[in-house]
């Protein structure tokens, strides 16, 4: 079995497939000081828990935590006695290579997300991932990652409205009824909430601009459904396109092992 990993700056997912068939998935915050023998204890807990009976023979990681990759491969190593492979690696293979400047690297969550949705939608695509990050990741007619925008994430924008005020405390995001908020929590909700939504609408009209051919736009990350309430923008919402993105890249990197 297949264990894919898809780990961002605030959340670790791991995820387990037998061929195509998905079994199950587990989060935990990401820690760059977790060990290996933290994550197969809390792993092994759960498979029990769901009384699975799993043997993870393969492991395929993204990461936009580098420290993390440290211990993550340990794991692999102690515990599923494999090589995980790890993507934006030299020796991951991806479909097509990424056209940006020389020397820059492109976050491994993106170059996943661009393979998963040129599988399912073609070229011409702008990928909304609602993260740490909210980032806009541009899939070229032959697949290619062409570029993108990061903004910050919406979390990370109410934290930081808060933290930087003496009188604005910590809210959650939600949708707001009315524009014109009648409090101060409302008041932040609706500038986040609506906020987020003209960035969105105003980012996408822009990238749709500077490309030749019309494009799709698809949006991931936990977020999305609550933003897909207050916009027509997006064509889907996909909450998996990640961990398909690494089903797909652990695949091509077999056929070509064995080619
Ligand atoms: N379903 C959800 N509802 C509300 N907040 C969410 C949901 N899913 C994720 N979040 C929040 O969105 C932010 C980004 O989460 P996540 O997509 O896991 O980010 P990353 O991939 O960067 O780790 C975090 O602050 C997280 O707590
Ligand atoms: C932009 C990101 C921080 C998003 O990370 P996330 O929100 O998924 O945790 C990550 O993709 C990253 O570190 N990228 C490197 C720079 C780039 O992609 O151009
Ligand atoms: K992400």
């Amino acid at each position: 079995m297949l264990m894919a990993v898809d780990c961002g700056n605030t959340n670790t997912v791991f995820s387990i497939w037998n061929g195509a068939e998905f079994i199950a998935t587990w989060r935990c915050s990401t820690d760059h000081k977790r060990t290996a023998d933290e994550y197969y204890v809390w792993l092994t807990t759960l498979m029990t828990l769901h009384k699975m009976d799993v043997h993870i023979s393969e492991v395929i990681i993204s990461s936009t935590v580098p420290r993390v990759v440290f211990n993550l491969r340990v794991l692999t190593d102690r515990y599923f006695s494999c090589r995980p492979l790890v993507v934006g690696k030299p020796d991951c293979a991806l479909p097509v290579a990424p056209r940006v400047d020389m020397g820059t690297t492109v976050g491994s969550d993106r170059l996943v997300n661009t393979v998963s949705g040129f599988d399912r939608h073609g070229g011409d695509l702008i990928l909304v991932d609602f993260g740490t990050a909210t980032t806009f990741d541009v899939v070229d007619q032959d697949g290619a990652y062409i570029g993108g925008v990061i903004a910050p994430g919406v979390n990370l924008s109410l934290a930081a409205l808060s933290s930087a005020t003496a009188a604005l405390p910590h809210v959650d995001v939600t949708h707001p009824a009315q524009t014109i908020g009648k409090n101060t929590v409302a008041c932040m909700q609706s500038g986040v909430y609506w906020g987020y939504i003209g960035l969105v609408e105003g980012i996408c009209r822009q990238i749709r601009a500077e490309h030749i051919r019309p494009m799709k736009v698809i949006a991931t990350g936990g977020l999305a459904p609550l933003f897909q309430q207050g916009t027509e923008i997006f064509d889907a919402i996909e909450d998996d396109l990640t961990m398909h993105g690494l089903v797909l890249i652990n695949e091509l990197n077999k056929d070509r092992d064995t080619a």
